[in-house]
């Protein structure tokens, strides 16, 4: 079991809530004038992955304090029972194993005393055939013809992750055209359709429970649009395959369970890109490519359990997100990957971080008394420049940012990658050392403005800087570099959920809005007036039955 620990008890904590007051009014610019080494000492290498984690508002105590937190919350142990395949996910009495669905050294994971190893490998293998099958056109569809487009339908942890990966790795993509469908808006499925062949589309309906009510309305209306041409029933196994947990649910719905990808109660669902759920990823980039993957987030799982603290990624940007979120009081965090192909990293992280971590009760049931999981959010760069850099650099909100780049660009064009770099390098800079008033006087003054011109501008022109960011600079983003950094990610997560005291691998919060969902959905039906819920939900239904 995990530790049942009140970080806010600990001595560590209380060191820290001491030490913030007297370094509040610190800023880094005084930091890296004090120590010359700054750079090399806040800096940790991963392999091709480099983490410079230096522009933070922090000094060898404030660090070892941090790390002092790690250990008194029981952090080491609480890897291990991860690791180990214990229970941690105590609400719904499972293991949290989807380190198991990329463990490449295929040491035993044990289960209820059961090693898991043996069935994850066989699905990893029923993956690799099925793939080969539908990506060499040895797969048919009902007429005769090869596959040429594969729509996913599955939403959250089910549509996230194999969206964000293929988008990513677009530089190792196939000739097959992939689809993402999971908004249960009738415009994502009828455009998606718009747009391919019943005779040469392959549907995966990916769905851990197989009863998300968004899924299963698509995965129906898929099969209706595909029945409408195919006719026979017995053709939607060609074009239909299923990636659950529920086989019966599967068999129900009318998907040959032979066609069936499964995998187990212990995956998490934004957790579960590793498992049968990153099919449509196989079909994009090969089952070669998705194996790497699997090496780059097995690389990391190795480095986050056996390096020391003060070395380890994942630890290190966990706490360093703690002295923020709990001390210094950041709502937020931004992710800002200059790499187009990562647009969809930080929307991945949504889920993946406020899923896991947006908790307000503690590991004994009771409520906290202090901040945990942050809102994430981001956009690539340099977009995000354009868009909301200004609120960063001169708002009233405190937000650590990280911004991940890769030295070498997959498309080689011009300077463009010079370009995207110099501001990738620049913004930090800027973030950090900001524009004093005596450097907004001196550019106004060789700019011919006037001492009065100059005072009208001066406080508005005036950056103030220490805005914490992480520079992650990644040699090229590959399949395997792209796998350690959501692994990198991953671990930071469980960690900060560690130290919070909270259950990191459940998500009760999604349950009522689709409870009420479902208690509103039959009174849609005809026109009488709804009067059983509160005077605005009541408003709003009957305005709509009167609107349409
Ligand atoms: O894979 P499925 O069972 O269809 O769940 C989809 C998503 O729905 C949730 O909101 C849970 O209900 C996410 O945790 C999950 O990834």
């Amino acid at each position: 079991m995990l530790p049942k620990i009140n970080p806010i008890e600990t001595k560590a904590w209380q060191k820290l809530e001491e030490m913030y007051f007297d370094f509040e009014g610190t800023h880094m610019k005084d930091l890296f004038a004090k120590d010359a080494g700054r750079f090399e000492k806040y800096s940790l290498k991963f392999e091709d992955i480099l983490v410079d984690f230096s522009k933070n508002i922090l000094d060898e105590d404030v660090k070892a304090t941090l790390l002092e937190l790690a250990e008194e919350c029981g952090l080491k142990g609480a890897i291990e029972s991860m690791f180990t395949g214990e229970k941690i996910n105590a609400t719904e009495d499972r293991s949290v194993l989807h380190v198991a669905l990329r463990n490449r050294s295929n040491t035993p994971v044990l289960v209820d005393g059961k090693d898991v190893m043996p069935e994850v490998n066989a699905v990893l293998d029923q993956m690799k055939a099925f793939s080969e099958k539908v990506i060499s056109g040895e797969w048919k569809g009902y007429t005769g013809k090869t596959i040429t487009d594969i729509v996913n339908i599955g939403i959250g942890g089910s549509d996230l992750g194999p969206l964000m990966v293929t988008e990513a790795l677009k530089p190792y993509k196939n000739h097959l055209k992939l689809h993402f469908v999971s908004n249960v808006d009738g415009t994502h499925i009828a455009e998606t359709l718009k747009a391919v062949d019943p005779e040469t589309t392959l549907f995966i309906v990916a769905s851990k429970t197989f009863t998300t009510q968004e899924t299963m309305t698509n995965a129906n209306s898929a099969k209706d649009w595909f029945l409408a041409s195919a006719k026979d029933i017995s053709e939607v196994a060609k074009h239909f395959v299923a990636v659950s947990t529920n086989a019966e649910a599967v068999a129900a719905f009318g998907i040959d369970t032979a066609n069936m990808f499964r995998f187990w109660n212990w995956v998490g669902g934004r957790y579960s890109l590793w498992s049968a759920i990153g099919l449509s990823i196989v079909l994009g980039i090969g089952f070669d490519n998705y194996v790497a993957l699997l090496e780059g987030a097995h690389a990391m799982d190795n480095h986050f359990r056996e390096s020391d603290f003060d070395k380890n990624i994942p630890v290190i940007l966990a706490l360093i997100g703690i002295w923020y979120n709990n001390f210094y009081g950041a709502e937020t965090e931004a992710i800002l990957p200059y790499d187009q192909y990562m647009h969809r990293f930080s929307a991945y992280f949504q889920q993946g971080n406020m899923e896991s971590n947006g908790k307000y009760v503690d590991r004994n049931g009771e409520q906290v008394d202090y901040q945990t999981g942050p809102i994430i959010w981001g956009e690539p760069g340099t977009n995000g420049q354009h868009a909301f850099y200004q609120l960063i650099h001169q708002g009233t909100k405190l937000i650590p940012c990280d911004f991940i780049a890769s030295a070498i660009n997959h498309n080689q064009l011009g300077d463009h990658h010079k370009k995207l770099l110099a501001n990738f390098f620049a913004q930090t800079e800027a973030m950090m050392v900001g524009k004093t008033e005596e450097q907004v006087t001196a550019e106004l003054k060789a700019a011919g403005k006037s001492d009065a011109e100059i005072a009208a501008l001066l406080p508005f022109k005036v950056f103030l800087g220490n805005i914490p960011t992480n520079s992650i600079l990644v040699k090229k983003l590959t399949p395997h570099v792209l796998g350690a950094l959501i692994a990198m990610y991953e671990h930071k997560i469980f960690v900060q959920g560690v130290i919070w005291n909270i259950y990191s691998f459940d998500q009760w919060g999604v349950e009522l809005g689709k409870q009420l969902a479902n208690a509103i959905l039959p009174e849609l039906d005809g026109d009488g007036k709804v009067t059983g819920h509160d005077a605005s939900t009541n408003g709003l239904i009957n305005a709509w039955k009167a609107m349409k």
